[in-house]
């Protein structure tokens, strides 16, 4: 049984039928889920209106066990009959005999490790912290360790997932995101809902996703349980934690390109990228040495960013808070998600309109020149970090912080990146802006183009094919190679312009010293430590749309 301050809650099973049982507040509630986990009918008894509790499965009159096994219990509470014929309404002894899994039926897990993640220490964090728990809580797991990339998104993708519980990835944000575009391009296609559509409302996912962390960053990990500890989430995987979050989906024209948890990032963070690509073989040092070499480029970007604000009245990126376990914000939110819908999961089952609402509202333009742009649909901590890049935004509220930091000398720069280690505030500079949204759009100025020189191709540049063919069709074509590094800024800007052969880059006879690379005014947006291939994307908040085996951080100063 899984034990918070405000809830308890167990799978438990009545007869052939599995039901989410839960103890919160002052109710005893159980939800019938079917083998997709959605949930169906629930029923819900007052604790004070509990009569008796008794080991095995009882009959009432005259007690006496019908069948005694140690995995049942029955439950005896007052039952309100709806139907009183013009006079009170009858009680009656309602008794229901369940059986708890946690003492018999397995949960079983799919897991993948990534080899090569982080320190390369993912098999040994694995056998020797993990699989010791999960035998200790009899879980039984089919683990599948990777031979390449995307091998565990396709495997979510195609093959049968039938008795998993959950699928867990031992490795970084890429894992887990290679899970997460698993899961959501599965769960849509069982639904038959086009990820395409930017304005379609994807249906949100049963399939629990659980992070052991051995990468780099382990932002998502560090975002959601408040540390990177590998014992920390085993033991949230283990009593079956549900901590729903918000996914940024990103789109070129009418295509989808990726989705997004930590953060999509134009400028600093997409150079730091594509710089730190050439030195992965420093692990997860090659990110503080790429971004030293990027912050003494000390380069900005011009760009007009539009975006679709968010209700200002729940919550606000400046507002001080932070979402923690049980966050009202993010409770509140699921109704404003999901209002035709007692439950989020039978959203496809009823049917209404799968065009969401979350994207009206008017559309504000800031035009200028950045030294970053970045969106996070969460807090994105990180152990270098970790109040993160914008420490009030929301798990699961269904919007997204966007970030603009302005053309600004080197020093102010240095200012803003050293505040996100300290306490103070990274949003109090002039030259920084944060709004909440639902939605952002970003192009290249008009005219920008004009401005620059246009010349042939550098020789050396790679060709890198763009699709926008169907993704579900074939999983390869979902995301870009992530070896693209600098020669990709430059096929970028020449392929959204329809220009073959010409590039935008910007030749004034200099050379970069830090980087030794020319001067451009084109970036490569980093979405979740993916270069894409496109400048000109659109972004737009999926509120909840997955679930991670987690509960979002314990308020430290509570034991
Ligand atoms: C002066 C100290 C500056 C510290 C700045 C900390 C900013 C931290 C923001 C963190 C945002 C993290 C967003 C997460 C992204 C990840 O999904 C993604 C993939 O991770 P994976 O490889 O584990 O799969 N990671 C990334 O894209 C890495 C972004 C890392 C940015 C770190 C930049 C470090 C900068 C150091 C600058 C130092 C300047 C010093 C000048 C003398
Ligand atoms: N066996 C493999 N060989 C090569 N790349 C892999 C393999 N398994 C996973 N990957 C890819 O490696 C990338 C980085 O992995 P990740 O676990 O996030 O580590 P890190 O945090 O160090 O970047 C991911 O994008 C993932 O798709
Ligand atoms: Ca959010």
């Amino acid at each position: 049984m899984e034990i918070d301050s405000v809830r308890v809650e167990s799978s438990l099973w009545i007869g052939n039928k599995r039901y989410r049982a839960s103890l919160s507040g002052w109710y005893f509630s159980w939800t019938e889920v079917d083998k997709r986990n959605r949930e169906k009918k629930t029923i819900s008894v007052p604790v004070s209106e509990v009569i008796g509790v008794k080991e095995g499965r009882v009959e009432i009159q005259p007690q006496k066990k019908v069948e005694d096994t140690d995995l049942d219990f029955t439950l005896f509470y007052v039952k309100h009959n709806s139907k009183g014929n013009g006079i009170r309404a009858p009680w009656s002894l309602g008794r229901t005999q369940f059986c708890c899994p946690s003492r018999g039926l397995k949960t079983s897990l799919l897991v993948f490790i990534n080899p090569f993640g982080g320190k390369k220490r993912g098999k040994q964090i694995f056998h020797s912290l993990v699989a010791p728990l999960f035998e200790l809580a009899g879980i039984s797991s089919h683990v599948v360790v990777t031979e390449r990339a995307n091998q565990a998104r396709d495997y979510i993708l195609k093959k049968d997932l039938t008795g998993f519980d959950g699928v867990i990835c031992v490795g970084g944000d890429g894992m887990f995101s290679e899970l997460l575009h698993g899961v959501i391009g599965r769960t849509q296609q069982e639904a038959g809902v086009s990820e395409h559509d930017p304005t379609v409302m994807l249906q949100p996912c049963d399939l629990h996703i659980g992070i052991i962390p051995a990468g780099s960053t382990d932002c998502v990990c560090f975002t959601t349980m408040g540390n990177n500890d590998p014992v920390t989430s085993t033991l949230h995987i283990i009593i079956g934690d549900s901590q729903p979050l918000d996914v940024c989906s990103v789109h070129y024209q009418s295509t989808l390109v990726r989705y997004s948890v930590s953060m999509v990032g134009y400028g600093f963070y997409g150079d730091v990228l594509a710089e730190s690509e050439r030195h992965r073989w420093m692990g997860p040092l090659r990110y503080d040495y790429s971004g030293c070499m990027v912050y003494l480029c000390n380069r900005s970007y011009p760009g007009l960013v539009q975006y679709l604000p968010a209700d200002s009245h729940s919550s606000s990126p400046r507002d001080n808070t932070r979402c923690l376990s049980g966050c009202r914000v993010c409770s509140e939110s699921k109704e404003r998600l999901f209002p035709h819908f007692e439950s989020s999961s039978s959203l496809y089952s009823a049917n209404v309109s799968q065009y969401s609402s979350e994207l009206e509202g008017e559309w504000v333009t800031v035009e200028g020149r950045f030294k970053c742009i970045s969106l996070t649909c969460v807090s994105s901590s990180c152990p270098r970090s970790p109040k993160g890049l914008s420490p009030s935004a929301h798990l699961a509220d269904g919007t997204a912080d966007l970030i603009l930091v302005r053309e600004t000398n080197s020093l102010g720069f240095l200012t803003y990146l050293h505040r996100h280690t300290n306490t103070q505030d990274q949003f109090d500079l002039p030259f920084v802006e944060v709004h909440r949204v639902k939605a952002v759009r970003f192009s290249l100025p008009p005219g920008e183009e004009e401005e620059e020189e246009e010349e042939e191709y550098e020789e050396g540049d790679r060709e890198i094919q763009v699709s926008t063919e169907n993704v579900l069709e074939d999983p390869e074509k979902l995301c870009c190679s992530n070896t693209a590094g600098h020669s990709q800024q430059h096929l970028t800007g020449r392929k959204e312009r329809g220009n073959v052969t010409k590039s935008r880059v910007k030749r004034r006879g200099f050379v970069c010293g830090p980087c030794g690379t020319k001067p451009r005014s084109v970036s490569v947006w980093n979405c979740d430590g993916e270069i894409l291939p496109h400048t000109e994307i659109s972004c737009r908040v999926q509120g909840q749309l997955v679930r991670l085996f987690a509960r979002g951080i314990e308020d430290s100063t509570t034991p």
